[in-house]
């Protein structure tokens, strides 16, 4: 699904209303009901609604939405906040139809006009939309304060008011802080990032028909990744496969401590479908992984703690394996940063890199240069701004993201709630599973472990990266629900993994 900035919302809307065509007054009437159909699946009829209305096109929601609701004998009161002289005219087309119906419409123009709020109320915030062109301020900004000050729940129509859809706010603007966001058809830029967290709540897109030949034709480098975009990347097993057609895998994992590490990617990458797996891990791992991973072929590192590379034992050369993946646990040695620095120039395919490989990457950035076109870098926030530099906002951060993936010709799965998967050309691919049960010890050495079975069974890597990080928050959604969001484990997630 396809993320649009918010010129591109607009001529969408103005595309429809031609295109379709329908009257302006009836797409937002569409929209109202949208709303108001989410609104009655989550709110009875007992509830005390107070509806804030600005003066452009969501305040014109926000009107429609009263008048919908009066139909269907909701309790509602009304507030216009009135902060200019002029109203937009689907506002006041619907201003006309309400007063038809309810006297119950106040005007919120001074700081003593502002209702008291009390706890068991909804408010809806139609203040303002995405035609946001500056922070809130005066009237609008009291208004926004009373409503973050009161005990009562918040439902947002389309965004938070003072929210700017893809562009960043300043730290002292002030904005609606809603339980839930009710948004029309695609998702907005602003609720994948972490630092609107709380200005965006709980969100949920409502289908309005907007025209589809417009988003199908809108560029844009900004995805999200829905079920239905992860199953059509999902390869299908011919009847007559055997163990070769499905690659054969090196995990390059775990040190003295954190063979734990190892243990997990390689149960990932077993669980992921790969063909034949073969980890290499320090001496002191031999016993545990050939105990607790029976599937997975051993093959010890010379040294009892950490990872050099060299083995006694023979085996193919790195290079043979259908792909490599490197970091799991391997913490930082000097010799594991001397493998690393002869093993890079040596592969030609796409490799997984994570944890402390990415750490010495950033210490020995030369070797940046070094990862074969296409390999997949999953760092979380912290690792990656090791890679790079601090950001000033999540906006920057994507800049950043997209300048480092093109620099590179890499991937980057920057991990985290909505995982940024960024490719080589700049497009972020940000993921839809996945919930804070995942922010446990050892989720992402499973991500690694997924990721290099999709490689080594010949995915293309921006789709073994966009499909392994769906169905690794897929997991992690289905292992929440079996245990709860803070009693699962990395564990759990293995056993959650499912690729139908
Ligand atoms: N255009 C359409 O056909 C549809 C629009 N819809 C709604 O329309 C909204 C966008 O409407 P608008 O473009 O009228 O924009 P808004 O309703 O967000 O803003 C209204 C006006 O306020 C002004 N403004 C911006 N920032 C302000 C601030 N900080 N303080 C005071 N005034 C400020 C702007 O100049 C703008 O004209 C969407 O969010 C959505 O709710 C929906 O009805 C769906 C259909
Ligand atoms: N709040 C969250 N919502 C969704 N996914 C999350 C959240 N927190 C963490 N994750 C996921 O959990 C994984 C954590 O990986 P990482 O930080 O490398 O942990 P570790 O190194 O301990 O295994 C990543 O895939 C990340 O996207
Ligand atoms: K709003």
């Amino acid at each position: 699904m396809k993320i649009l900035n918010v010129d591109q919302i607009r001529a969408l809307d103005q595309y429809t209303i031609q295109h379709e065509p329908i009257a302006p007054i009836n797409l937002m009437e569409r929209a109202a009901l949208a709303f108001v159909d989410w609104f009655a699946d989550h709110f009875s009829t007992s509830t005390a609604i107070k509806i804030f209305c600005g003066l452009g096109n969501n305040g014109g929601d926000g009107l429609a939405i009263a008048r919908l609701l009066l139909e269907r004998e909701y309790r509602i009161e009304v507030f216009v906040v009135r902060y200019a002289p002029r109203e937009s005219d689907d506002f006041m087309h619907n201003h006309r139809r309400l007063k038809l119906v309810t006297e119950n419409i106040r005007y919120v123009e001074l700081t003593h006009d502002i209702p008291a709020i009390r706890h068991n109320e909804v408010v809806i915030d139609a203040i303002l939309g995405s035609g946001l062109s500056r922070p809130a301020d005066g009237i609008v900004k009291s208004t926004v304060e009373a409503i973050n000050r009161a005990p009562a729940t918040v439902v947002s129509v389309d965004i938070a008011s003072g929210l700017y859809t893809d562009q960043p706010n300043s730290p002292t603007d002030v904005i609606i802080e809603p339980d839930y966001t009710v948004s029309f058809q695609l998702p907005k830029l602003a609720f994948l990032l972490p630092k609107n967290g709380r200005y965006v709540g709980n969100w949920q897109l409502v289908d309005i028909q907007l025209h589809k030949r417009y988003i199908d034709t809108s560029p844009t480098p900004y995805y999200f990744t829905q079920p239905k975009d992860a199953r059509l990347l999902l390869q299908k097993r011919d009847r007559f496969s055997n163990k070769g057609s499905f690659g054969h895998a090196l995990l390059l994992a775990g040190s003295y401590g954190k063979i734990g590490a190892a243990v997990l990617s390689a149960k990932a990458c077993l669980r992921s479908g790969v063909g034949l797996l073969t980890v290499q891990v320090p001496q002191c791992g031999y016993e545990i992984l050939q105990t607790s991973v029976p599937e997975a072929m051993c093959r010890p590192d010379e040294h009892q703690r950490v990872l050099t590379g060299a083995s006694e034992v023979e085996g193919p050369e790195p290079v043979d394996y259908s792909t490599v993946g490197i970091g799991p646990g391997i913490g930082k040695a000097p010799e594991t940063l001397t493998m690393l620095r002869s093993l890079l120039p040596t592969l030609k395919k796409p490799i997984v890199v994570d944890a402390d490989a990415l750490n010495l990457l950033s210490e020995n950035r030369d070797l940046l240069a070094k990862l074969p076109i296409n390999s997949i870098l999953t760092p979380h926030p912290k690792e990656f701004e090791r890679l790079t530099k601090k950001w000033e906002n999540d906006y920057q951060k994507l800049d950043i993201l997209r300048e480092f993936a093109k620099k590179y010709k890499v991937i980057v799965v920057l991990k985290g709630a909505y995982s940024a998967v960024t490719t080589p050309d700049g497009d972020i691919h940000f993921n839809s599973t996945g919930n804070p049960g995942l922010s446990t010890g050892g989720t992402g050495d499973v991500l690694t472990g997924i990721l290099t079975a999709l490689l080594a069974q010949g995915y293309d890597p921006i789709e073994a990266a966009v499909l392994g990080v769906f169905a690794h928050g897929l997991a992690g959604d289905r292992a929440a629900e079996q245990r709860g969001p803070i009693g699962m484990v990395a564990t759990d997630i293995l056993d959650s993994l499912r690729w139908d």
